[in-house]
């Protein structure tokens, strides 16, 4: 996302409004004798240029204005593709209100949403966890249940970090949401859908066609994001990179069950 951070980085020169600024003064240029600093009267009306006084003296020297001309390829690549996304998540939103095109089928959608909200995977894996008495189920859920949490901390962080806003068609009808949860990046149903389908692909002996149902799950939830009008193309794609990911932290950090007594006594 071309955040203004983003921008800034990628051009030296400074903000973005400086950058379009400086893109007119070529034009204008053009059309006039250059090294008359009176002949780029825009570059003086500005209130940018007339607080910055670096930029007073960028007047007198037209070449290395024309150097900053140059539009990074970042940003520019940058905005592109924010544009795509923003473009192409609109377009696919067609159950973000009952009136959209596949609005019938937000109901649907709804209940997809609900089977990757993060409420009834905790409690589940909860009540998995008490009932377990194998020794290998309690160790696999135990961990199950260190992923989720550790996935809702992290969704958390990173929203709140890049505080991307929810697309304009979404309305905010979910049910037990956070603060955070205002923001779009990344999608947290994308992430717990890919973390755990990997997890249970990983840990759970299951036939071919129940592991072919959970990846489509994992799929149909990440699409559904979209879809419902939550989220923006890259949200998801970051959300279900993240999700695959953070399983690998999970393997990292794997916790042997012998901590569950000590929980316990807590
Ligand atoms: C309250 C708990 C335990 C989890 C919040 C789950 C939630 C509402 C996540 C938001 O998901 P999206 O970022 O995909 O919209």
């Amino acid at each position: 996302m071309p955040s203004p951070r983003t921008a800034r980085a990628a051009n030296t020169t400074g903000s973005i409004s400086n950058e379009k600024f400086e893109f007119m003064s070529l034009l204008t240029n053009r059309t006039s004798t250059p090294e008359t600093p009176t002949s780029r009267p825009r570059t003086s009306d500005s209130p940018v240029h007339r607080k910055d006084s670096s930029s007073s003296q960028q007047q007198q020297l037209p070449e290395e204005d024309c150097m900053k001309l140059n539009p990074s390829f970042l940003g520019i690549a940058l905005r592109s593709l924010l544009a795509i996304d923003l473009w192409l998540s609109k377009k696919m939103g067609v159950c973000a209100r009952d009136g959209s095109s596949w609005g019938s089928a937000r109901p649907l959608m709804k209940l997809v949403e609900i089977s990757g909200h993060g409420i009834p995977w905790i409690c589940c894996t909860i009540y998995c966890l008490y009932k377990s008495d194998s020794s290998a189920g309690r160790e696999v859920i135990l961990n199950l249940l260190f992923a989720l949490l550790l996935d809702i901390i992290l969704v958390g962080v990173v929203k709140g970090i890049v505080k991307r806003r929810r697309p304009t068609q979404n309305r905010m009808d979910m049910f037990a949401t956070f603060s955070v949860d205002k923001y779009s990046f990344p999608s947290g149903h994308a992430t717990r859908a890919a973390m755990v389908s990997r997890f249970m692909l990983n840990h759970l002996v299951l036939a071919v066609p129940v592991r072919i149902l959970v990846m489509l799950w994992a799929i149909v939830i990440s699409l559904s994001r979209v879809m419902l009008g939550r989220h923006n193309v890259t949200d998801v794609l970051f959300g279900f990179f993240m999700g695959y990911m953070q399983y690998s932290l999970v393997e990292y950090f794997w916790l042997s069950p012998n901590i569950l007594p000590v929980l316990f006594k807590m």
